[in-house]
């Protein structure tokens, strides 16, 4: 398993110095620094707003820095790209509209500088059953494969994806990651921003939480679990529930009673549950159990957000 620790021999594919982008008054990338290694598969996570999409423009120079530094396999993010070691698919990025599938996944090979076979790409991608038709006719999800199978059109060593899978069914997804997985196996570095956190926890050896431009987190998916601290405690009541008499529990950070369930979280489970049996009820079921990383990147964002306000 890949750690998110620099390796202290190999250079890095992607480095971000003290980089910083404004729209007029929005800073939406803010001092930001890191590394991306070989083989590293990278979750971006990050609410609305934080400045995903304008981290992935910088790294392909789509956009420039107002300053700081983005180099990619040591040179800027425009060489890397020219010379065919980025792969990329973004989020909204325009297909061709009078062309077909077939004529469009052509065209990306021969631009690359180390292309695969059309036919391979198309296969890949799952899109070679509808390999003629026009790529304006095609569904959401189905032109989100023709995406993908552009950023796979060569041999990269990085890929970049914006929000890959969204419109994406069940099946489509599962061999999407699948193909991912084999391309990070292989030694590829697989940068990706998403809202599904299901799926950076299931896919990313290393997830960094981008808040307001900044990076708040930089971890594995576990670590970053156990960054937010606090822990999950569900139990069942008899008789009438008190909801004020648990919402005044100590360390309480949410609460949900739905039925005879009650769901809290906590910053000190022990302590809450120790005061809990202090209220004169009787927990049946009771369970204590870590934060999903749904709810660690909710409870990081949120701390954040309450020490900036
Ligand atoms: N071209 C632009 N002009 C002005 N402001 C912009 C522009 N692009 C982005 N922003 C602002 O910069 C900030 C970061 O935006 P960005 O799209 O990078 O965030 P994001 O994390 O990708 O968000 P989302 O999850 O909503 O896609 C936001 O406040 C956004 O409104």
């Amino acid at each position: 398993m890949t750690t998110t620790a620099a390796p202290a021999t190999t250079a890095p594919v992607v480095g971000f110095d003290q980089v910083s982008k404004t729209y007029g008054s929005t800073r939406a990338v803010d001092g930001l620094s890191l590394r991306l290694y070989p083989g590293q598969t990278v979750a971006l996570l990050g609410p609305n707003g934080a400045g995903k999409s304008t981290t992935l423009d910088l790294l392909l120079g789509l956009k420039n820095a107002d300053s700081g530094t983005v180099s990619v396999f040591g040179t800027s993010p425009r060489e890397a790209i020219v010379a065919g070691r980025v792969g990329a698919m973004l989020q909204s990025g325009g297909l061709m509209d009078e062309v077909t599938v077939a004529e469009l996944v052509r065209l990306a090979c021969s631009l690359h500088p180390k292309p695969y076979r059309a036919a391979d790409v198309l296969a890949r991608a799952g899109i070679a059953q509808i390999a003629d038709r026009k790529v304006n006719k095609l569904s959401g999800g189905q032109a989100q494969r023709v995406r993908f199978a552009l950023a796979t059109a060569g041999d990269s060593d990085l890929i970049v994806l914006d929000e890959p899978t969204t419109g994406m069914d069940v099946s489509a997804r599962q061999a999407f990651w699948a193909t991912m997985r084999e391309q990070a196996d292989q030694g590829r570095t697989v940068l990706f921003a998403t809202h599904y956190l299901e799926e950076a926890d299931a896919i990313a050896d290393r997830v960094l939480v981008l808040h307001r431009g900044r990076l708040l987190a930089d971890g594995t998916a576990a670590e970053i679990k156990a960054k937010a601290g606090a822990r999950r405690v569900s139990f069942d009541l008899e008789g009438d529930i008190d909801e004020a008499a648990l919402r005044d529990l100590p360390f309480l950070t949410a609460m949900d009673v739905s039925g005879r369930t009650v769901r809290i979280q906590s910053a000190d489970a022990d302590a809450t549950v120790h005061a809990l049996y202090g209220l004169g009820v009787y927990p049946r079921n009771l369970e204590v159990a870590g934060l999903g990383l749904e709810q660690a990147f909710v409870a990081i964002t949120e701390a954040e957000e309450a020490k900036q306000s």
